[in-house]
C-alpha cells in the first residue's frame, strides 16, 4: 500500500530526470483520479502519458507572451482596483493595520476571474461574492475531502469505487460558470481576450472537423478542467508569493525604496505599464526570483514509466519508482545560498547565477513538464 519514494538531492542529475530523460519521466505519479467520474479532475496538472501530451500541446499556444500581453490590461485593471481599495480602507489616517495576505488573495482571485473564467468578481470590494466562497471550499477542504484525496493517493484500486476526491458543489459551480459563459458569448459573439476566448477558439475551430488522433477534444468539460485548473494552480501560489515579497520588501526598506526607485523611474520615461515594460525592469526580476525562499510546491514530483538506470549511480528505477525533488531544501542549501534565510535580490544578478550549479533554482519546476503559468 505505501510505496517508497527516492528523493534525488544531487542537483546533477535534475537534468537528466526533468528534460533529458523526461520520456522515462512524464508523469507525476499523484493521485488515481478520473476524469469521467470527476470532470473537473480532467486537467492537465493531473493528467497522464499521451493524454498530458496532447493537452500540454494543445494549451501550450495560450501561454505565449504574445497571448499574454492582451490579458495585462484586464490585470491592471484589478491591481487599480486594488489600490483604490486600500486608499479607500486607509482614508485620511494614513497609518493603519492591514491583513496583507486576504487583500492579496481577494486581488488573485479577481485576476484569475477575468483571466481565466471572464467574470469581473470584484471580490476587493466584495469579500463575500459566490467565486470566492467556492474558491475558500477549494483551498479548505473539509476532512472527508482530504480523506479521500490520501485514500486515492494510497490505494491507487480505490479507483474502481465511485468516490469523487473534489467536493459536488466546486464541480457544479465551475462547471455551470464555464458553460453558461461559452454559450453566452458564443451567442452574443462577444470576444474577450481571456484564457476562455483563446479555448473557446480552439472548440469552435474542432466543429465539424475529424480530430487527428493527437488532439484533444476541447468538450466543455475539457474547458472547465483547465480553466478549474489555472485557478487551482494559479490561485494560491500568485497570493502566497505576492504576499511573502510584501513581507521582505516591509522587512527590508532599502530594498523597497531601490526598487520604487526603479518603477518610478521606468514609469517617466517608458509611460504608462505594460507588460513588456514590467519584463524590462531588472532589479524588479532579482527581487522576484529572491523570493526563491518561498516556494510554492516544496517539492517536485515524478514517477518513472520506464525502467531507468540513473547516470553516474548504481541504481536502476523500477516503473512505477516515484522520485521527489526537494525544492525547498536546495534553495535553503547553504552551498548554493550562503546565509539562506537573507533575503538578497544580489544572489541573482547575471554573475551571481553563473556562479551556481544549474537546477539549484526550481519554484516553477523545470522541463517539459514544468509550470505552463511561468511566462504570466
Ligand atoms: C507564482 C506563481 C506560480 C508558481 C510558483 C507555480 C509553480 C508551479 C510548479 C512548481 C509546478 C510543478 C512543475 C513541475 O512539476 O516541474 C506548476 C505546475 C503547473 N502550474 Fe504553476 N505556478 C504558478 C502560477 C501558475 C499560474 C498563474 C497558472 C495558470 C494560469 C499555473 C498553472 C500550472 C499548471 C496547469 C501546472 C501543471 C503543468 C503540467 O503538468 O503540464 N501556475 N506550477
Amino acid at each position: 500500500m505505501m510505496t517508497p519514494k527516492l528523493m534525488v538531492t544531487d542537483p546533477e542529475l535534475y537534468k537528466y530526470i526533468l528534460i533529458k530523460d523526461f520520456d522515462h519521466f512524464v508523469d507525476r505519479g499523484m493521485g488515481e483520479l478520473d476524469a469521467k467520474r470527476d470532470p473537473i479532475a480532467g486537467h492537465l496538472f493531473l493528467s497522464k502519458g499521451e493524454y498530458w501530451k496532447r493537452l500540454r500541446n494543445k494549451l501550450s499556444p495560450t501561454f505565449t507572451s504574445g497571448k499574454i500581453k492582451y490579458m495585462f490590461p484586464l490585470i491592471k485593471k484589478c491591481s487599480d482596483q486594488l489600490i483604490t481599495t486600500i486608499r479607500k480602507q486607509i482614508g485620511e489616517s494614513k497609518q493603519m493595520s492591514l491583513e496583507v495576505k486576504d487583500y492579496c488573495a481577494r486581488y488573485t482571485t479577481d485576476v484569475i476571474g477575468t483571466t481565466a473564467f471572464g467574470i469581473e468578481i470584484n471580490s476587493l470590494e466584495n469579500p463575500d461574492s459566490e467565486f470566492r466562497q467556492v474558491s475558500l471550499l477549494v483551498m479548505k477542504p473539509s476532512v472527508l475531502q482530504m480523506l479521500k484525496a490520501v485514500l486515492s493517493e494510497l490505494i491507487p484500486l480505490i479507483k474502481y469505487l465511485n468516490l469523487k476526491i473534489f467536493d459536488p458543489r466546486i464541480s457544479q459551480f465551475f462547471s455551470n460558470l464555464v458553460k453558461t459563459n461559452l454559450s453566452y458569448r458564443e451567442k452574443n459573439n462577444i470576444k474577450r481576450d481571456d484564457f476562455l476566448n483563446i479555448m473557446m477558439q480552439l472548440q469552435i475551430a474542432q466543429r465539424g472537423k475529424t480530430l487527428s488522433p493527437d488532439d484533444v477534444e476541447m468538450t466543455d468539460d475539457v474547458i472547465t478542467a483547465q480553466s478549474f485548473v489555472f485557478f487551482f494552480g494559479g490561485y494560491e501560489t500568485s497570493s502566497s508569493v505576492l504576499t511573502f515579497c510584501l513581507y521582505e520588501l516591509a522587512r527590508n526598506p532599502d530594498i523597497q525604496s531601490k526598487l520604487r526607485q526603479e518603477i518610478m523611474a521606468t514609469k517617466k520615461k517608458e509611460g504608462e505599464l505594460t507588460y513588456e515594460i514590467c519584463h524590462k525592469m531588472s532589479y524588479l526580476d532579482k527581487v522576484t526570483k529572491a523570493l526563491r525562499m518561498y516556494p510554492s510546491l516544496p517539492q517536485l514530483d515524478r514517477i518513472s514509466v520506464k525502467k531507468y538506470k540513473l547516470p553516474n549511480t548504481d541504481l536502476t528505477l523500477d516503473v512505477g519508482t516515484k522520485i521527489s525533488i526537494p525544492t525547498f531544501a536546495i534553495h535553503y542549501d547553504p552551498e548554493y545560498y550562503p546565509d539562506p534565510e537573507k533575503f538578497d535580490p544580489e544572489r541573482f544578478s547575471p554573475e551571481n547565477i553563473e556562479s551556481r550549479p544549474h537546477y539549484t533554482y526550481l519554484p516553477f519546476g523545470d522541463g517539459p513538464r514544468n509550470c505552463i503559468g511561468k511566462i504570466l
